[in-house]
């Protein structure tokens, strides 16, 4: 892989007829925060999957470094009817081998002080917050997101990227799908996917994006 941590290369999917990704490359290093930019229906969830090995491309390659630890928070988080924060935590632990701290996992979230919250009561950027949490428990080298930020307040996006870029410097490569052209600037690099296909950023104007 030279270096780089995740390596995709002439990646095509197709869903019948609609090809949902045409002839995709990309490669993310070691250590960087990496952000797929592109509308809804774009493609960018069938990439991740594709990235993280859930999903098998019907040509092409796509690979993460051997042996590579890695986790995923995708947009649809989990559901845990009747769990405090601190439980959802502690039930996630017990999965895991080798956790994090609990109050390590929640303090990069900025959600320690909600430990005894019921899950429901949670907003929904704290719900992602703790999705996140709980993807950091497992101590991954790689990290997938589906819209991290997406529709959420300042408080949860700050806190989200806060903790992307601690893990980043941490060594973590981080790779996220966004709509959002303000996630897609606080990555280290990014690029646009239109169509299923992925175009260098600067190719597209981003005025038109956002009028589009
Ligand atoms: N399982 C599936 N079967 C058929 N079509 C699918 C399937 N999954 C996705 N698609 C279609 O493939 C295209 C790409 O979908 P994808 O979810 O990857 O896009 P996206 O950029 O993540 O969009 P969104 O932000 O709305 O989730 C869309 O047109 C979608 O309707």
């Amino acid at each position: 892989m030279n270096g780089n941590v995740i390596g995709i290369s002439g990646v095509r999917v197709r869903f019948g007829e609609l090809p949902a990704l045409r002839d995709v490359s990309l490669t993310v290093a070691e250590g960087e925060i990496y952000a797929v930019l592109g509308r809804p229906g774009a493609g960018k969830t069938t990439l991740l999957e594709v990235a993280a090995g859930l999903r098998r491309p019907e040509a092409g390659t796509a690979g993460r470094r051997d042996g590579a630890r890695w986790a995923a928070v995708w947009a649809e988080g989990g559901l845990f009817p009747g769990l405090t924060v601190a439980e959802v935590v502690d039930t996630w632990r017990h999965w895991t081998s080798d956790p994090l701290p609990r109050d390590e996992a929640l303090g990069a979230t900025g959600l320690t002080a909600l430990l005894d919250t019921p899950f429901e009561l949670l907003s929904r950027g704290q719900k992602r917050r703790l999705d996140l949490s709980l993807a950091m428990l497992g101590r991954p080298e790689v990290l997938f997101l589906d819209e991290p930020t997406a529709g959420f307040g300042a408080t949860s996006t700050n806190w989200i990227w806060s903790a992307l870029w601690s893990l980043a410097a941490n060594g973590v490569t981080v790779m996220l799908a966004t709509s959002d052209p303000r996630d897609a600037c606080r990555a280290n690099r990014h690029d646009l996917l239109a169509e299923g296909r992925l175009l260098p950023a600067g190719a597209l104007n981003l005025d038109r994006f956002y009028a589009a």
